[in-house]
Protein backbone atom coordinates (compact mmCIF):
# COMPACT_ATOMS: atom_id res chain seq x y z
CA UNK A 1 0.00 0.00 0.00
CA UNK A 2 1.20 3.34 -0.96
CA UNK A 3 2.12 5.76 2.04
CA UNK A 4 0.81 8.87 0.07
CA UNK A 5 -2.93 9.91 -0.19
CA UNK A 6 -1.47 12.10 -3.31
CA UNK A 7 1.38 13.16 -5.72
CA UNK A 8 0.44 16.92 -4.77
CA UNK A 9 3.16 18.82 -6.81
CA UNK A 10 5.05 16.61 -9.76
CA UNK A 11 8.57 16.61 -10.95
CA UNK A 12 7.50 18.26 -14.00
CA UNK A 13 5.51 20.61 -12.49
CA UNK A 14 8.46 21.42 -9.96
CA UNK A 15 10.83 21.94 -13.08
CA UNK A 16 8.56 24.35 -14.53
CA UNK A 17 8.11 25.95 -11.53
CA UNK A 18 12.06 26.56 -10.99
CA UNK A 19 12.50 27.84 -14.58
CA UNK A 20 10.01 30.83 -13.42
CA UNK A 21 11.23 31.57 -10.49
CA UNK A 22 15.14 31.47 -11.45
CA UNK A 23 14.15 33.78 -14.28
CA UNK A 24 12.55 36.51 -11.85
CA UNK A 25 15.83 36.07 -9.53
CA UNK A 26 18.00 36.37 -12.63
CA UNK A 27 16.34 39.79 -13.51
CA UNK A 28 16.17 41.09 -10.20
CA UNK A 29 19.74 40.21 -9.43
CA UNK A 30 21.41 40.73 -12.88
CA UNK A 31 25.11 42.47 -12.53
CA UNK A 32 24.53 41.58 -8.25
CA UNK A 33 26.76 39.90 -6.36
CA UNK A 34 24.22 36.80 -5.12
CA UNK A 35 24.75 34.43 -2.23
CA UNK A 36 22.45 31.49 -2.09
CA UNK A 37 22.19 30.31 1.61
CA UNK A 38 20.33 26.73 1.52
CA UNK A 39 18.82 25.44 4.73
CA UNK A 40 19.99 21.92 5.00
CA UNK A 41 18.65 19.46 4.95
CA UNK A 42 15.27 20.09 3.63
CA UNK A 43 16.52 22.74 0.83
CA UNK A 44 19.06 20.45 -1.04
CA UNK A 45 16.85 19.53 -4.03
CA UNK A 46 15.74 22.77 -4.45
CA UNK A 47 19.04 24.82 -4.19
CA UNK A 48 20.64 22.08 -6.32
CA UNK A 49 17.70 22.43 -8.96
CA UNK A 50 17.66 26.09 -8.58
CA UNK A 51 21.30 26.91 -8.69
CA UNK A 52 21.81 25.16 -11.80
CA UNK A 53 19.70 27.94 -13.69
CA UNK A 54 21.98 30.59 -12.13
CA UNK A 55 24.55 32.66 -14.01
CA UNK A 56 27.96 31.40 -12.78
CA UNK A 57 29.41 33.82 -10.34
CA UNK A 58 26.22 33.20 -7.99
CA UNK A 59 27.90 31.39 -4.98
CA UNK A 60 26.02 29.13 -2.96
CA UNK A 61 26.56 28.27 1.14
CA UNK A 62 24.79 26.10 3.54
CA UNK A 63 23.14 26.37 7.37
CA UNK A 64 21.89 23.69 9.37
CA UNK A 65 19.04 24.88 11.88
CA UNK A 66 16.43 22.26 13.06
CA UNK A 67 13.17 23.20 15.05
CA UNK A 68 11.21 20.03 13.89
CA UNK A 69 13.25 16.91 15.55
CA UNK A 70 11.87 13.70 14.48
CA UNK A 71 8.31 14.19 13.83
CA UNK A 72 5.62 16.47 12.15
CA UNK A 73 5.45 19.30 14.94
CA UNK A 74 7.54 22.37 15.43
CA UNK A 75 9.05 22.48 18.22
CA UNK A 76 9.14 26.51 18.18
CA UNK A 77 12.48 26.03 19.21
CA UNK A 78 15.23 26.89 16.45
CA UNK A 79 18.45 25.70 16.86
CA UNK A 80 22.13 26.49 14.76
CA UNK A 81 23.34 22.98 14.05
CA UNK A 82 25.95 24.22 11.15
CA UNK A 83 26.51 28.05 10.37
CA UNK A 84 27.40 29.74 7.15
CA UNK A 85 30.84 30.11 6.16
CA UNK A 86 30.52 32.49 4.45
CA UNK A 87 30.83 36.68 5.70
CA UNK A 88 27.54 38.32 4.74
CA UNK A 89 28.83 41.75 4.60
CA UNK A 90 27.61 43.78 1.53
CA UNK A 91 26.41 41.00 -0.28
CA UNK A 92 22.54 40.62 -1.56
CA UNK A 93 21.77 36.98 0.37
CA UNK A 94 18.57 34.44 -0.93
CA UNK A 95 17.94 32.17 1.58
CA UNK A 96 16.44 29.09 -0.34
CA UNK A 97 13.95 27.16 1.73
CA UNK A 98 11.61 23.75 0.80
CA UNK A 99 9.15 24.94 3.24
CA UNK A 100 7.50 27.42 4.86
CA UNK A 101 4.69 26.07 7.36
CA UNK A 102 4.51 27.49 10.64
CA UNK A 103 6.86 30.28 9.35
CA UNK A 104 9.03 29.67 12.67
CA UNK A 105 11.84 29.08 11.04
CA UNK A 106 12.73 31.35 8.54
CA UNK A 107 11.05 34.18 10.89
CA UNK A 108 13.98 33.29 12.76
CA UNK A 109 16.28 32.61 10.59
CA UNK A 110 15.75 36.26 8.43
CA UNK A 111 16.10 37.71 12.13
CA UNK A 112 19.68 36.31 12.59
CA UNK A 113 21.12 36.79 9.09
CA UNK A 114 20.02 40.40 9.27
CA UNK A 115 21.99 41.57 11.88
CA UNK A 116 25.13 39.86 9.65
CA UNK A 117 25.22 43.47 7.81
CA UNK A 118 24.40 41.90 4.65
CA UNK A 119 23.22 44.42 1.49
CA UNK A 120 19.65 42.72 1.65
CA UNK A 121 18.17 39.21 2.48
CA UNK A 122 15.52 37.73 0.61
CA UNK A 123 13.62 34.57 0.89
CA UNK A 124 13.04 32.08 -2.08
CA UNK A 125 10.40 29.18 -1.12
CA UNK A 126 9.26 25.84 -3.09
CA UNK A 127 6.17 25.45 -1.08
CA UNK A 128 4.30 27.64 1.53
CA UNK A 129 1.26 26.60 3.45
CA UNK A 130 -0.38 29.31 3.87
CA UNK A 131 -3.24 27.96 6.65
CA UNK A 132 -0.46 27.02 8.88
CA UNK A 133 1.50 30.34 9.39
CA UNK A 134 1.82 30.97 13.04
CA UNK A 135 4.39 33.86 11.85
CA UNK A 136 4.01 35.88 8.93
CA UNK A 137 7.33 35.36 6.77
CA UNK A 138 8.10 37.78 4.12
CA UNK A 139 8.95 35.79 1.00
CA UNK A 140 9.64 37.42 -2.62
CA UNK A 141 10.01 34.13 -4.66
CA UNK A 142 7.42 31.30 -3.54
CA UNK A 143 6.94 28.23 -5.71
CA UNK A 144 3.50 27.00 -4.34
CA UNK A 145 0.97 27.53 -1.81
CA UNK A 146 -0.15 24.11 -0.66
CA UNK A 147 -3.44 22.94 2.19
CA UNK A 148 -1.90 22.26 5.52
CA UNK A 149 -1.29 18.73 5.09
CA UNK A 150 2.32 17.27 5.81
CA UNK A 151 4.24 16.69 2.63
CA UNK A 152 7.11 14.92 2.00
CA UNK A 153 9.89 14.32 -1.17
CA UNK A 154 11.58 16.42 -3.01
CA UNK A 155 14.22 17.39 -0.06
CA UNK A 156 11.46 16.95 2.70
CA UNK A 157 10.62 13.79 5.20
CA UNK A 158 9.27 12.75 7.82
CA UNK A 159 11.93 10.98 10.31
CA UNK A 160 14.64 11.38 7.54
CA UNK A 161 12.68 9.09 4.92
CA UNK A 162 11.06 10.27 1.49
CA UNK A 163 13.73 12.59 0.94
CA UNK A 164 14.60 11.48 -2.28
CA UNK A 165 11.40 11.20 -3.73
CA UNK A 166 11.43 13.53 -7.37
CA UNK A 167 8.05 14.89 -6.49
CA UNK A 168 5.69 16.31 -3.55
CA UNK A 169 3.09 14.17 -1.98
CA UNK A 170 0.98 14.08 0.99
CA UNK A 171 2.05 11.69 3.70
CA UNK A 172 -1.02 9.72 5.03
CA UNK A 173 -1.95 10.87 8.79
CA UNK A 174 -1.74 7.16 9.56
CA UNK A 175 2.03 6.52 8.34
CA UNK A 176 2.67 8.96 11.14
CA UNK A 177 0.19 8.26 13.39
CA UNK A 178 1.71 4.99 13.59
O1 LIG B 1 7.94 27.02 8.80
P1 LIG B 1 8.36 25.98 9.78
O2 LIG B 1 7.17 25.39 10.53
O3 LIG B 1 9.39 26.47 10.74
O4 LIG B 1 8.95 24.74 8.96
C1 LIG B 1 9.87 24.87 7.92
C2 LIG B 1 11.17 24.21 8.21
O5 LIG B 1 10.99 22.83 8.57
C3 LIG B 1 11.83 22.01 7.77
O6 LIG B 1 13.09 21.82 8.35
P2 LIG B 1 13.39 20.77 9.53
O7 LIG B 1 13.53 21.51 10.83
O8 LIG B 1 12.36 19.68 9.49
O9 LIG B 1 14.80 20.20 9.14
P3 LIG B 1 15.25 19.47 7.78
O10 LIG B 1 15.30 20.53 6.71
O11 LIG B 1 16.60 18.91 8.10
O12 LIG B 1 14.23 18.40 7.44
C4 LIG B 1 11.96 22.80 6.48
O13 LIG B 1 13.10 22.41 5.75
C5 LIG B 1 12.04 24.22 6.96
O14 LIG B 1 13.36 24.61 7.28
O1 LIG C 1 4.99 19.33 5.65
C1 LIG C 1 6.18 19.14 6.00
N1 LIG C 1 6.86 18.01 5.61
C2 LIG C 1 8.15 17.76 5.94
N2 LIG C 1 8.88 18.60 6.69
C3 LIG C 1 8.28 19.75 7.09
N3 LIG C 1 8.79 20.75 7.82
C4 LIG C 1 7.83 21.66 7.96
N4 LIG C 1 6.70 21.27 7.33
C5 LIG C 1 6.96 20.06 6.76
Amino acid sequence: MSDFSEVLVSENSIGRKLDEMAEAIRRDYEGQDLLLVGVLKGAVMVMADLARRMPPHVQMDWMAVSSYGSGTKSSGVVRILKDLDADLTGRHVLIVEDIIDTGVTLSWLLGNLRTRGAASVEVAALLRKPKAAVVEVPCKYVGFDIPPDFVVGYGLDFAENYRTLPFVAVLKPEVYEK
